[in-house]
């Protein structure tokens, strides 16, 4: 269903409305129906009293639609007044894929009951057309859901809050495929492709892209190993690989890739589908760096695909890291046109550590490591999604010794595997 449809109140009724009133909690699920239901306390709690809405950003394109959703969160909370609360919130047809639509879901208790009025103001600013439901409450306790839209007739129609039971799959997690993980090349070169009228540095990554795929050879019988070192922020892969370069004689090759450094700041400034599809094609080129590379020697990546994975599913699925899917589940494999390393270790310190390494640091940390670094929910989730990954695994590695032991650790999982002659470092 094309976005723009939702526009009227009767569309929404074939819908769930998921609402999360923090990431710790289950999230509060209800549905709009012609008849009224039985009381529900969870719903009491949630509608309260004051005044509600639901608000969407309603385009039909995803690149504007990401973009939008964005900035509607951040003119809303510029623009509420104070007393108004902002929660995620989402709509959605149970268990059916790509059916997730964003949108925020606002408790107005302020002085002057006026987030209506700030929200219809982005309204009718524009450019992207706003989808306003707000909810009031009747003598008999029921809620009563309508839309604050233009046409007086679709004004009147009400329908009745409904509590819905929570769905199987979690509904963060319906949209991943292709908005927040890609499993082929091409899925993430066309979000790119969608951006380049908004984003010109669009264009150059695509070119960086196809320059490498040109060279991309694939089909080399014998290569050597190739071995991809994976973890959270200061686990220490940068120390690790530095070492591991020296120890096997080997080429060190990162993901992203040095072409796309200057690029970098300007996606992760940029919603998940664009910020995805990027890191995406980073491994690509990566991969055809690999490729040229192993021919001759062996190869040490420092984060590969298990970290855009990880870092995005992570980020996508709301809540507590029981929402993740269970192992097997179709966003943990391996794009099909992605070179496959030989072997993935997956770097792991206590959080105590990490923080201590982080803090020792001392350097500037992007939004995201910040994120890690207060929001263990979050680190643990991606941490998970690692482990989840199959085809190839990760195999995880104790990295809180100093980092000589780490290293022969390492040294001795790769000559078991290849029974490769490294030197010895006794
Ligand atoms: N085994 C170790 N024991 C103690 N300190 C370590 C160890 N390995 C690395 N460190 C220190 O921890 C800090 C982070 O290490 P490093 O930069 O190698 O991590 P990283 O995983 O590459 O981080 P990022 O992903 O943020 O670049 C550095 O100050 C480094 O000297
Ligand atoms: N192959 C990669 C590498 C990195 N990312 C993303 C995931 C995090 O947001 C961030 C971590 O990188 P670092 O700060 O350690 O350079 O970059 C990715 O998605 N894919």
């Amino acid at each position: 269903m094309a976005n723009r449809s939702l526009s009227r109140l009767a569309q929404w009724c074939s819908r769930v409305f998921m609402v999360e009133i923090n990431q710790k909690t289950e999230p509060i699920y209800f549905a709009l129906s012609s008849k009224p239901s039985a009381h529900n306390i969870e719903l009491e709690a949630l509608f309260g009293s004051g005044k509600l809405f639901s608000v969407y950003a309603l385009c039909d394109d995803r690149v504007q639609s990401a973009r939008a959703h964005a900035e509607l969160k951040n003119a809303l909370a510029e623009n509420l007044p104070p007393g108004c609360a902002l929660l995620d919130s989402a709509s959605f047809l149970p268990d059916i894929k790509s059916s997730l639509i964003k949108g925020f879901f606002l408790q107005d208790n302020s002085a002057l009951s006026s987030a209506e009025r700030a929200v219809t103001q982005l309204q009718e600013k524009g450019p992207v057309r706003l989808c306003v439901l707000t909810y009031t409450r009747e003598e008999n306790g029921e809620y009563l859901c309508s839309t604050v839209a233009e046409e007086p007739a679709e004004r009147e129609r009400k329908y009745y809050v409904t509590p819905a039971p929570a769905p199987q799959r979690h509904p963060s997690t319906l949209n991943i495929i292709n908005s927040d993980v890609f499993y082929q090349m091409e899925d993430a070169y066309k979000v790119l492709q969608e951006c380049c009228d908004i984003i010109p540095e669009s264009k150059a990554v695509l070119e960086l892209v196809m320059e490498q795929q040109l060279e991309f050879n694939n089909s080399h019988d014998k290569r050597f190993p190739v071995i991809v070192i994976e973890g959270l922020d200061a686990t220490g892969k940068t120390t690790l690989t530095c070492s591991l370069q020296k120890a096997l004689g080997a080429v060190l090759l990162k993901s992203p890739p040095q072409c796309l450094a200057c690029f970098r700041q300007r996606f992760d400034a940029e919603p998940p589908l664009i910020r995805r599809a990027f890191y995406a094609l980073g491994n690509y080129i990566t991969a055809a760096q690999i490729a040229r590379e192993s021919s001759h020697a062996p190869v040490v990546v420092d984060r590969y695909w298990h970290s855009t994975a990880a870092y995005a599913i992570a980020t996508a699925v709301s809540g507590r890291e029981e929402n993740l899917p269970a192992v097997g589940s179709e966003i943990y494999e391996w794009p099909s046109d992605l070179l496959r390393p030989s072997l993935v270790l997956l770097l792991s310190v206590s959080p105590e550590e990490r923080l201590r390494r982080l803090t020792h640091r001392g350097l500037d940390k992007t939004e995201e490591e910040s994120q890690l670094e207060i929001n263990h929910l979050f680190r643990r989730k991606v941490d998970e999604a690692y482990k989840k990954i199959q085809n190839p695994a990760c195999i995880v590695v104790d990295a809180s010794p100093s980092p000589e032991q780490v290293l022969q650790q390492v040294l001795c999982l790769i000559k078991n595997k290849y029974n490769l002659q490294t030197p010895d470092h006794q």
